[in-house]
């Protein structure tokens, strides 16, 4: 039997992924995502487990026919005997002391893409297939994201599709999506914008799962793009490696089942979970000031409940929900985790990426408010003092190993080149990571990028436009442009440097021979010794040896010249040595040396 992936096996056992993990973590197995594999004897533990599990759960009936002869008791939980709901029977009593009391939630999905490649097609797709807009009078409610209905429950999709909206929402702090579905277009491949799109996924850390879309062309080319994805470090399952890929066409839904049903997999075993007791916490997905109503603030819910009436803290803003509207474009009075809503009640609109808080009462929303402007002001005003240099950003001392770097240059070949000499220099020490590298001048999006992944942006032969270089010094990035490669590549030795713990060196400083030792009752055995080489200074490393044996290793603690104190003596003068040891004899030779850092 090969490898299985977990999400395979969870699927196959009719298991829930929490329970997976469950065993999988008392098993003590590691893993990176769902797509992870297991080794055939995992698999078999996990099958033992489930299989003592089901007989100590129904000791006296034993359920469909599972022959004795069946020595593999997998089988028994793939009967068609409702294995979900067996299976969950099996959990319950696990659950009288619940690690974790709080409820799953729906996954938040964004789809990100080059243009045209089908982000709105598929988006359109899963809406008029997945969304029962009819309940609701027909009309769906444009509230930034909507909710698909799976045979495995809920997606929430944001509809907004595209990676600006995306980023400008984690640049501020927030991280809306759980999962980035990455559509590629069957007959186009990897672009520029896809390439970015998987920067802003794997900035965000969020699990990524890439679409093949158009695969109803006759030009499709899938192979190329799995070729293509491999060149971007995202090696489709088949071929050994994490990366889902799943082939759609959003013309004829070919496909569209699958990747909700991957969504859902992935969802499971990311194990979603948010309190709908918990304080509020929301985020803005997009506002809009309707000519009627007033402002509008698309909000998800990530945890707590959504009330009418309740007031909220936006940014510097607060106000009281008036109304409270669902995708379906039905009013609610409230909305718990993973809901998309539209909330009027703002007298300004809010930006997308603003958190939302809720206050008990306008007092507080008032104070809470005060205080914000507060913190920003202090802010402001720090930064005036202290603008960010590098150090600032990768830590004093090399404390963070991982330089962030955001790359534009002039052709592709360019960018090759100062990747390839890039790739040379990322050592055991310091991880070079290029974040994105692309052609033409920086975006606002690739600031927005180093700002929520602590980079540098460096330019060679672009120049930023006057409004991107202003969002850059406004969020204290840092964006250099070069008209000459070996300049940019000594501001990356420069970031190394900044980032790596200082190397040291023992130099030689010279040599002494003791001639003579006195003992002293108060500052132990000082070592008359006359220096026949370089110097002897205070506080230096000091070594000393008695033939060929070292009988001292330390510090030279005090040196004299006749009563005074100084801090060096050189060669050719005698002088006195202290040292924290007394044993010192006539003879012994004292060598010196200093740690100096090495600055190559
Ligand atoms: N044949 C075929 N065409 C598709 C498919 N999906 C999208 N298209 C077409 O591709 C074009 C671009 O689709 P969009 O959905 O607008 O692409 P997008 O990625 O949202 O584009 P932007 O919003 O401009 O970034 C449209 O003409 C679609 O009809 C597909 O699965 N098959």
């Amino acid at each position: 039997m090969s490898k299985v992936r977990i999400y395979a096996l969870a699927k196959d056992l009719g298991v829930d992924s929490g329970r997976m993990l469950e065993i999988l973590s008392d098993l003590g197995v590691q893993f990176k995502s769902s797509s992870s594999t297991l080794d055939e004897e995992t698999v078999e533990a996990i099958k033992t487990i489930l299989a003592e599990e089901k007989n100590s759960a129904t000791p006296t009936t034993p359920t469909a026919t599972t022959p004795s002869a069946q020595g593999d008791s997998a089988p028994a939980l793939q009967n068609q005997g409702a294995p979900t709901a067996t299976v969950e029977r099996e959990v319950a009593p696990r659950d009288t002391a619940p690690k974790n009391e709080v409820p799953h939630r729906a996954p938040v999905v964004t789809i990100m893409g080059h243009v045209d490649h089908g982000k709105t097609s598929l988006l359109d797709y899963i809406r008029k297939t997945r969304v029962a807009a009819k309940e609701a009078g027909g009309i769906t409610q444009h509230v930034g994201a909507f909710e698909a209905k799976t045979s495995k429950g809920k997606i929430v999709f944001i509809d907004t599709p595209g990676h600006e909206a995306f980023t400008s929402i984690r640049a501020r702090g927030a991280n809306v999506a759980d999962i980035a579905i990455i559509v590629v277009a069957a007959d186009d491949s990897i672009m520029p914008q896809t390439r970015e799109a998987i920067a802003h996924a794997q900035a965000a850390k969020v699990p990524l799962i890439v679409a093949i879309n158009k695969m109803d062309l006759p030009t499709a080319n899938i192979d190329k793009v799995k070729q293509d994805l491999i060149a971007q470090n995202l090696v489709p399952e088949e071929f050994g490696g994490d990366t889902i890929v799943v082939g759609v066409s959003a013309r004829t839904g070919e496909g569209v089942e699958d990747l909700l049903e991957m969504i859902s997999l992935v969802a499971e075993l990311e194990d979603l979970r948010a309190d709908p007791k918990a304080e509020l916490g929301g985020v803005v997905v997009e506002s809009r000031v309707d000519r009627q109503m007033g402002v509008l603030a698309n909000v998800i819910v990530q945890q707590g409940t959504l009330r009418v009436g309740d007031f909220l803290v936006v940014g510097e803003r607060y106000g009281k929900i008036k109304a409270l509207t669902d995708s379906l474009g039905a009013r609610i009075k409230d909305a718990g985790p993973s809901t998309p809503v539209q909330i009027l009640g703002f007298s300004e609109a809010p930006t997308a990426g603003d958190m939302v808080a809720s206050a008990r009462n306008e007092h507080e929303a008032r104070e809470m408010v005060q205080s914000r402007v507060t913190v920003r002001r202090d802010g402001e005003q720090a930064r005036e003092k202290r603008r960010m240099t590098l150090d600032d950003i990768f830590g004093a001392g090399g404390e963070v190993r991982e330089i962030n770097l955001v790359l534009r240059a002039d052709t592709q070949g360019s960018v090759e080149a100062i990747q390839g000499i890039l790739a040379r220099k990322t050592s055991e020490q310091v991880n070079l990571n290029v974040m994105l590298a692309g052609i033409g001048a920086p975006t606002e999006g690739d600031v927005l990028l180093a700002s929520t992944a602590n980079a540098t942006i460096l330019c060679f032969s672009v120049v930023p436009s006057p409004g991107v270089q202003k969002v850059a010094t406004q969020k204290g990035i840092e964006l250099k442009t070069y008209r000459i490669i070996y300049e940019l590549i000594d501001e990356v030795d420069r970031l190394i440097k900044g980032t790596q713990e200082p190397v040291f060196e023992e130099r030689y400083l010279g040599r002494a021979e003791v001639r003579m030792v006195i003992r002293h009752p108060k500052a132990g055995s000082v070592a008359g010794s006359y220096v026949q080489d370089g110097l002897l200074r205070r506080n230096a490393r000091a070594k000393v040896t008695r033939g060929k044996q070292v009988v001292y290793e330390g510090t030279i603690a005090g040196l004299k010249r006749f009563k005074d104190d100084v801090r060096e003596v050189q060669a050719g003068y005698e002088c006195g040595v202290n040292f924290d040891w007394n044993d010192v004899q006539e003879g012994d030779i004292i060598e010196a040396s200093e740690m100096v850092e090495i600055t190559s």
